[in-house]
């Protein structure tokens, strides 16, 4: 049996510095806010707005939740984004994904101010995970990255094997890899030999979002696994990577237990960050502003 990469401990020591900046925020007279945008319709993005609100709770951080009617035009839903962006109390938004067919996710999501924008959605957050510049970065990718380092698997020099290269997980993930030095191989929906491509790697990192996608013919007693995939079952959620397969690999994380546990925590990481830079935004503002004055 590999060893069992489970995130409990790591998200509370997580959680510890959180709240300590959080409270230190408060006395300065920040009410850290965040706002969640859902439009109705997945019973799913319901569950996960329901974890980040209990989380919220827990670290002392303003939660506010909208939930919108599924029928929405592109056009409220816009008017929403704006306001939002333009309310100075709110420091984060998130729209949860996945949105109805008839609303365009990454228009929607272009339109988050890029300073609130904690999800890293918006363009100016993925070209700055791109080019390595200061910004909000999708908390997924982070959250790989993080557990790797956690629990002592480091990237520099190493073979990993990206499975997906989808807008959230894998295409940021990219960036992030090849910044920490991993030689890396991204594989998709038309990769055709994906068992000779792990048959190399010492990493593997799922972020595709299939069940049983990873089975144990496919993998080695030398192989690492993050298994970033969420899939609903009756049972509840599983990750890409099929049960067995943690019996013929060196580690894995779990799902659930791995990667969302800590994904939550990095958005909320991600809204501290959020509130440094609109506070710093503020302050050249008001220097810009005294400056003028006294021409
Ligand atoms: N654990 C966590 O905290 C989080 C998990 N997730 C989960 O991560 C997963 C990916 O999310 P996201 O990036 O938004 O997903 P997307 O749906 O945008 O991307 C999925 C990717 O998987 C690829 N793919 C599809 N089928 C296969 C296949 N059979 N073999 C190999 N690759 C395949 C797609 O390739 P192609 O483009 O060629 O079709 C695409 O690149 C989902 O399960 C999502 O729920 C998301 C956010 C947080
Ligand atoms: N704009 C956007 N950003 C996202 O980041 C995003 C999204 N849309 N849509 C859906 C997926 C999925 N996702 C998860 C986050 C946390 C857990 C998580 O906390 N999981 C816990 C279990 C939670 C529980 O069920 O109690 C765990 O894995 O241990 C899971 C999944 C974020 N997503």
């Amino acid at each position: 049996m590999g060893k069992l990469l489970q995130t409990k401990g790591m998200a509370k020591q997580i959680s510890g510095h959180l709240i300590a900046e959080i409270k230190r925020m408060k006395e300065d007279g920040i009410d850290p806010t965040i706002a969640v945008l859902i439009v109705q319709g997945d019973p799913a993005s319901e569950c996960y707005a329901k974890v980040k609100q209990r989380i919220a709770r827990q670290l002392g951080i303003r939660y506010l939740l909208t939930s919108v009617h599924s029928k929405i035009t592109e056009t409220e839903l816009l008017e929403k984004i704006k306001w939002l962006n333009r309310c100075p109390s709110i420091h984060g938004i998130i729209l949860e994904l996945p949105l109805p067919k008839h609303l365009n996710a990454k228009k929607m999501a272009s339109a988050i101010a890029p300073e609130k924008d904690v999800d890293g959605l918006s363009p100016t957050n993925k070209l700055a995970c791109l080019t390595g510049d200061e910004g909000l970065y999708s908390a997924t990718p982070q959250s790989c990255i993080r557990i790797l380092d956690h629990f002592g698997y480091p990237l520099k020099g190493k073979n990993v094997v990206l499975i997906g290269c989808g807008e959230t997980v894998g295409k940021p993930l990219v960036q992030l890899l090849l910044r920490a030095n991993a030689t890396l191989t991204v594989c998709h929906a038309y990769t055709t030999d994906l068992k000779d491509h792990i048959a190399n790697a010492d990493i593997l990192i799922t972020a595709v979002g299939k069940k049983d996608l990873i089975t144990s013919d496919m993998v080695h007693h030398d192989l690492v696994i993050v298994d970033a995939g969420i899939n609903e079952t009756e049972g509840g959620i599983v990750g890409d990577v099929k049960p067995e397969v943690s019996e013929f690999v060196k580690a894995f994380t779990p799902v659930p237990g791995g990667v969302g546990k800590i994904t939550t925590m990095i958005l909320f990481e991600n809204l501290v960050k959020a509130v440094q830079l609109q506070e710093n935004k503020k302050s050249i503002e008001k220097r810009e502003v005294q400056r003028s004055e006294s021409l």
